[in-house]
């Protein structure tokens, strides 16, 4: 059984209109006017058990207003949903046993309350047996290392040490489905590292389908088999992480901060962006140069103090995926 099935999903706004000036305001109060937005555009999508997704587009792009109708926060304005059996806007309840869900940018631990006082109040929430609770609890303070913050108030944490319990909260009631929405927005490599590490393990482990959104192509690399990318509420693309990888994600951006000056950089299939005495910017095009031989060349010729490498923003992922369907498109024209 797939664990998510959407057909036709709609979700629009009606965003209230305001004419400028006082006259306007006064206008827009005695009678208002609404615009209908579409955050959502009739998308269809099937999610198999223990997937991991990758949910991607631009900002308002449409994906957390999609995440929102599939928990059953948001009621949807046509179309039909099914996750885990449930319709989640009408069997909200009975679905929030069996799904769990982390919004990076939006705590659900209560913030002046220790993890510990969280944890107990969510256990009773989804009415765990407490020799359950307390084994699953002591698992995931383990797996999460999360010991030294467990009686800390929650504001107290630091953003990754919260993500971190956020995660392993959402996991207490062992959900079949973990909705993530930016859940490594903010956080340093290290830690963005170390959270990619524990979902993939409670995908592996525990065969927990992942719903996953994120402006991270680092993200979406390491997590993600699958990968769906939406603009202006439509689905433009559904296809597999790899092939997104060798033909997408081709492009990486690579800044180095160097501790003397070195050669002026050249390097087949890297193009040299900006070159001063302490930094150096580059544009690697790994169908070209591996980025394994322009880091063994970096780190034979400079000696380098940080480095950091990025993938392309997702506007500029999107741009290609335009640009590559008007050519397929363009090409079934001319085989016609
Ligand atoms: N409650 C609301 N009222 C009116 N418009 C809304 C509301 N919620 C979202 N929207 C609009 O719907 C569109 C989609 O928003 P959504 O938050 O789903 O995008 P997103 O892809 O998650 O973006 P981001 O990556 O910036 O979080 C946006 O244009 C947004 O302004």
């Amino acid at each position: 059984m797939s664990a998510i099935e959407v057909r036709g999903l709609t979700k629009s706004f009606a965003v209230k209109q305001k004419p400028q000036g006082l006259l306007g305001s006064i206008q827009s109060f005695i009678k208002p006017d609404y615009e209908q937005k579409i955050a959502v555009h009739s998308i269809d999508l099937t999610v198999d058990q223990g997937e991991t997704l990758a949910f991607l587009g631009p900002n308002g792009a449409g994906k957390s207003t999609t995440i929102k109708m599939l928990t059953g926060i948001l009621h949807p304005s046509g179309g039909e949903a099914s996750v885990l059996g449930y319709c989640p806007w009408r069997e909200r309840g009975r679905l929030a046993y069996s799904v769990g869900s982390v919004f990076g940018q939006k705590s659900q631990l209560w913030y002046h309350l220790p993890p510990s006082d969280s944890f107990e109040l969510m256990s009773r929430i989804y009415e765990l047996k407490r020799s359950d609770y307390f084994s699953r609890r002591d698992e995931l303070i383990r797996r999460f290392e999360l010991e030294p913050y467990m009686s800390v108030p929650v504001r107290k944490l630091s953003l990754g040490e919260r993500m971190r319990c956020e995660i392993a909260a959402a996991m207490l009631h062992r959900p079949r489905i973990l909705f993530l929405d930016e859940p490594t927005i903010g956080l340093d490599v290290i830690v963005k590292q170390k959270i990619r590490e524990l979902i993939l393990e409670m995908n592996r482990e525990e065969g927990t389908t992942v719903f996953l959104t994120s402006h991270d192509a680092g993200d979406i690399e390491q997590l993600c088999k699958r990968a769906i990318v939406i603009n202006y509420g439509q689905v433009i693309l559904d296809d597999d992480v790899d092939r997104m990888k060798r033909e997408l994600l081709t492009e990486k951006s690579v800044h180095l901060k160097l501790q003397q000056p070195g050669p002026p950089f050249q390097f087949p299939g890297v193009k040299l962006l900006r070159q001063s005495e302490a930094e150096i910017e580059l544009s690697v095009e790994t169908t070209v140069a591996s980025m394994e031989r322009v880091l063994s060349h970096i780190v034979k010729e400079y000696r380098v103090v940080d480095i950091t490498i990025q993938n392309p923003p997702m506007e500029e992922i999107i741009t290609h995926i335009y640009a590559r369907e008007g050519r397929e498109r363009l090409r079934g024209v001319a085989d016609v």
